[in-house]
C-alpha cells in the first residue's frame, strides 16, 4: 500500500514556502522542521452521493493547505495562521475539545489531529508549533476544511512517526472530520491524498478504491466562484440532506421486508434488494411519497418513537426537524450515481462526440442538485447559467452547496473568451466582485496529492 510521499522544496526557489518559512521564524524564533500539503479539489461529477455509498468523480486542484511545523516535548499545540482573518491558538495537547457548536478555524486542525491521535493509540503526543497557509477559498465547494483536518493528520502522523498509507489516511480523516458534526462521505480526504497530478479519479467506497480518469484533451477544467459562502458545520442543511437519504433508505428497506435498522445508505439497501438504479429510481416512485414527510409520519412508517428515530437515524444538529424531504432527494441520489457510472465509461470509451456527452451529463447533474436536491441558490443558478451561455459545454454547481463555485467544461480553444465573457457577465456587474476575478475565475489541471517537503 502506498505512502505519501516525502520530498525536498526550495525555499530559495518556491516563494510561498518561503514566506511560510519566514512566518514560521517570525513566530517561533526557529526554522520548521518540515512542511505538509493537502490539497483541495473539484468535483466534475456525483454531488451528494458519497455519503450514500455511490461513486464520485473528482480531481485535486493546485489550491492547497500547507503546514510548516516543529516538533517537541513540551506538551503543547501552538497554531499561528497566515491568514490574520484565523487568530492564533494554543491548548494542552492531551486535552482537545473540538467546539461543534461554533467551528472556528483551529477546530478542523484538531479533527484531524485526534483523529490521528486515536487511531494509531499514541499515549504521548509530541507537542507541535504550526503555521498554517491557505489558497483554498473557503465555503466555495472546493474543500478548504478537508485539506485542513487532512494536513493535521498528515503533520501529527510524521511529528509521532507513523506510517499510515494514503488509503487509511483517507478512511480515517473521513471519519475524523465528523468531530466538527458534518456527517459527509469520504470524497473530500480520499481525493486529497490519492489524487496524482494529470488525472482526475473516480472514487469508489466501502472498500475505498481510486482508479484513474482520462478527460478528453480537447476540453479545459474552468473554476467559477459564485463568491456566496456557506459553511456546512455552522449550518444544518448539509446534515438535513445526509438524514433525509438516511430515513429514504430506511423506509425503503422497510417496505420490501429488510431489517432497516442495519440499514443507513442508499447503495446497501440497492446491492440488498438486487436493483439497478434504474429500477432503484422505480422503486423510489413506487414506495415514496413526493410530498415532504412529516416526523410523525417516518415514526409510523418505521414504527419508533421519536427519541427512538433520533437515536437510528437522525444527527443532533436535526434533532429539531420536522419535515423531510424523501422521494426528490432519492432520486437526486440514484440517478446522480448514472451520471457519474455514464461519465466514466464516456471517458474510457471516446467516443467522437465524448465531451457534448460528458457537458449533457454535467448540465443534468447540475438541474437535479438545483431542483430535486434543492442544494443550490440563485446567484450560483444564474452563474452556471451565465457560463453555458459563454461557451461551457457543460456547467454545475461543485462541492457541498447552497453557494461557493461552478464547474465548468470548456472547449479548449474557447477558455480565453468564455473568462472574458463569465467576467462581464457574473463579475463585471458587481463592484463587490469587480476586483476579484482573478482568485474567483480560473481554468484547472488535475493536480497532485498530499506530501511531506523536507528543505
Ligand atoms: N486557510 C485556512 N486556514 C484556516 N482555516 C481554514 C482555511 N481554509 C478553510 N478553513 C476553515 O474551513 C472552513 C470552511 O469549511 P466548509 O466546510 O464550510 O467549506 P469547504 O470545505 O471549503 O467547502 P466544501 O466542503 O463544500 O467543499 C472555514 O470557515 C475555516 O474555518
Ligand atoms: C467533509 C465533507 O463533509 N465533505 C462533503 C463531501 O463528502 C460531499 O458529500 C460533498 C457533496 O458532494 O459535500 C462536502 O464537500
Amino acid at each position: 500500500m502506498e505512502n505519501v510521499p516525502v520530498g525536498k522544496v526550495s525555499v530559495e526557489i518556491n516563494s510561498r514556502y518561503g514566506r511560510i518559512k519566514d512566518k514560521f521564524m517570525g513566530s517561533y524564533g526557529k526554522k520548521p522542521d518540515y512542511y505538509a500539503r493537502a490539497s483541495g479539489r473539484v468535483n466534475l461529477i456525483g454531488e451528494h452521493i458519497d455519503y450514500c455509498g455511490y461513486s464520485v468523480l473528482p480531481m485535486a486542484i493546485e489550491q492547497d493547505v500547507v503546514i510548516a511545523v516543529s516538533s517537541n516535548d513540551s506538551g503543547r499545540l501552538q497554531l499561528v495562521n497566515t491568514n490574520m482573518e484565523y487568530g492564533m491558538f494554543e491548548c494542552d495537547i492531551n486535552d482537545l475539545s473540538i467546539n461543534k457548536e461554533k467551528p472556528v478555524w483551529h477546530n478542523y486542525f484538531l479533527c484531524g489531529l485526534k483523529g490521528l491521535l486515536e487511531h494509531c493509540k499514541v499515549t504521548s503526543p509530541k507537542g507541535l508549533q504550526c503555521v498554517v497557509d491557505g489558497t483554498i477559498p473557503k465555503s466555495a465547494g472546493l474543500s478548504s476544511s478537508s485539506a485542513l483536518v487532512c494536513c493535521a493528520a498528515l503533520v501529527t502522523m510524521h511529528a509521532n512517526g507513523q506510517a499510515l498509507s494514503k488509503k487509511e489516511l483517507s478512511d480515517m480523516c473521513a471519519h475524523c472530520e465528523r468531530f466538527i458534526g458534518t456527517e459527509g462521505g469520504g470524497m473530500d480526504q480520499a481525493i486529497s491524498f490519492m489524487a496524482n497530478k494529470g488525472t482526475a479519479k473516480l472514487i469508489e467506497f466501502n472498500p475505498l478504491k481510486s482508479t484513474d480518469v482520462e478527460l478528453p484533451e480537447d476540453v479545459v477544467f474552468v473554476i467559477s466562484n459564485s463568491c456566496v459562502e456557506l459553511n456546512k458545520a455552522a449550518t444544518s442543511h448539509f446534515n438535513i440532506r445526509v438524514v433525509e437519504c438516511r430515513l429514504a433508505s430506511q423506509i425503503i428497506a422497510k417496505t420490501k421486508g429488510l431489517k432497516w435498522r442495519e440499514f443507513k445508505r442508499f447503495a446497501d439497501v440497492q446491492k440488498a434488494l438486487g436493483l439497478t438504479l434504474d429500477e432503484a429510481v422505480n422503486v423510489v416512485k413506487e414506495i415514496l411519497h413526493q410530498e415532504p414527510y412529516t416526523k410523525e409520519e417516518v415514526c409510523g412508517i418505521l414504527e419508533v418513537t421519536a427519541d427512538e428515530l433520533a437515536q437510528t437515524s437522525l444527527s443532533a444538529n436535526t434533532l429539531d426537524v420536522k419535515t423531510f424531504k424523501l422521494h426528490d432527494r432519492a432520486t437526486h441520489v440514484f440517478s446522480e450515481a448514472n451520471r457519474v457510472l455514464q461519465f466514466k465509461k464516456t471517458c474510457d470509451l471516446k467516443p467522437a462526440d465524448a465531451s457534448v456527452v460528458l457537458g449533457n451529463l454535467m448540465k443534468d447533474s447540475h438541474t437535479s442538485c438545483r431542483d430535486l436536491y434543492q442544494c443550490s441558490c440563485d446567484d450560483l443558478d444564474r452563474l452556471v447559467d451565465i457560463c453555458c451561455q459563454s461557451g461551457a459545454l457543460g456547467s454545475r454547481l461543485t462541492g457541498a452547496g447552497w453557494g461557493g463555485c461552478a464547474v465548468s467544461m470548456v472547449p479548449a480553444n474557447q477558455v480565453d473568451s468564455f473568462i472574458k465573457s463569465v467576467t462581464e457577465k457574473y463579475y463585471g456587474k458587481d463592484d463587490r466582485l469587480k476586483e476579484k476575478v482573478t482568485e474567483n475565475l480560473f481554468a484547472t489541471q488535475p493536480g497532485g496529492g498530499a506530501a511531506i517537503y523536507l528543505e
